[in-house]
């Protein structure tokens, strides 16, 4: 089985409010939100402390974002191996310390420990709610589907990481190290957007996520995919990639679906916000989501995106 229906089986009986990406806490205009990155199935073993701070601050910060809220501060769970050094702390601590700063966030707290094993970081962040609470389970039929920034550029940056293709520019790599939460685009799209969702595991299966609390499906369009100049250099040369950019995960980007009535509203938000925001489908009365190609054939991929238990 996979996490998602582990926790649809196991969890969700507990408490059946559980499923958006932040939750708010106790009827206030408290957010929290958990996210764990371990090493060697988040990053690599040579990944820069610095980014690995950063990066950590920054997926959970993505998630308060989704939910149109702004991060506050966070709580820090250090898992590490005993014979970590000086020179790690210092490279941590540096991220760290300009992540607060750029996001004017607090550490709160947190818990330190060591093992005999790999880095594990679980942050615990907390955030302010925007105009409303963007749910998961609000995409209504006919609604427009929208997607911020670029899609696919993190998980070609993993693949240059591993040697498999060129990133002669370092933009992809870039894309993976440190990913941009669109914190601004989340508040904005917060008294208007009818569901949302970060992309982590990857475009298909976050908008399937979506679609499974909304009872709905989507039609998407890959030829509006947004691309990246470097990514679509290197989806021309090798078209097959197209796969990797509809389901690789890590970018970080906002998918949401809004009533084709707020068309308008969305052209100047992206340009208020300076983020480009690509209307890529929209809400059927299906239950999946169907990617066509640019002769409107259904594209049947391998697999939806990243899971956790194989
Ligand atoms: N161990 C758990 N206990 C309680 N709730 C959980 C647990 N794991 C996940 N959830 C909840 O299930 C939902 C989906 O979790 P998931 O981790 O897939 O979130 P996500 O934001 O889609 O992904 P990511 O981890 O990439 O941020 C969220 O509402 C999350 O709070
Ligand atoms: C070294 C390395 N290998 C593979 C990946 C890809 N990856 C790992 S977890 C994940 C989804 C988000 O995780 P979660 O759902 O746990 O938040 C993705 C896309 C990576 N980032 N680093
Ligand atoms: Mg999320």
């Amino acid at each position: 089985m996979r996490e998602f229906e582990y926790i649809k089986r196991y969890l969700k009986p507990l408490d059946n409010s559980i499923g958006d990406d932040a939750a708010t806490l106790a009827n206030s205009s408290y957010l929290v939100t958990k996210d764990i990155l371990i090493e060697g199935v988040h990053f690599f073993s040579n990944y820069l402390p610095y980014n690995l701070a950063k990066k950590s601050l920054r997926t959970n910060f993505s998630d308060i974002a989704a939910v149109g809220g702004t991060p506050y501060g966070y709580m820090l769970g250090l898992v590490l191996p005993n014979n970590v050094d000086d020179l790690w702390w210092e490279s941590f601590v540096a991220g760290l310390k300009e992540d607060n700063k750029y996001f004017q966030v607090k550490l709160l707290g947190g818990d330190t420990t060591a093992h005999n094993g790999k880095v594990i970081i679980s942050v615990t962040a907390f955030g302010i709610k925007g105009d409303r609470f963007i749910y998961r389970s609000g995409a209504g039929l006919g609604d427009l589907v929208c997607v911020s920034g670029t899609i696919g550029d993190a998980a070609l940056g993993l693949l240059a990481y591993q040697g498999i293709i060129r990133d002669s520019t370092g933009r992809l790599k870039g894309r993976y190290d440190i990913p941009e939460p669109r914190v601004t685009l989340g508040q904005a799209i917060s008294d208007f957007a009818s569901s949302c969702i970060d992309i982590s595991d990857g475009l298909i299966q976050d908008a399937q996520h979506i679609c499974e609390l909304s009872n709905v499906g989507m039609e998407l369009h890959s030829d509006k995919i947004p691309l990246s100049f470097a990514a679509r250099e290197i989806v021309e040369k090798k078209p097959d990639y197209i796969d990797l950019v509809l389901t690789g995960g890590d970018d970080y980007e906002l998918l949401f679906t809004a009533s084709s009535e707020h068309s308008n509203k969305i052209e100047e938000i992206s340009q208020k916000c300076r983020v480009n925001i690509t209307k890529i489908g929209h809400v059927t009365d299906g239950k999946e989501v169907i990617v066509r190609d640019k002769d409107n054939l259904p594209i049947t991929l391998k697999n939806k995106g990243f899971v956790h238990f194989i």
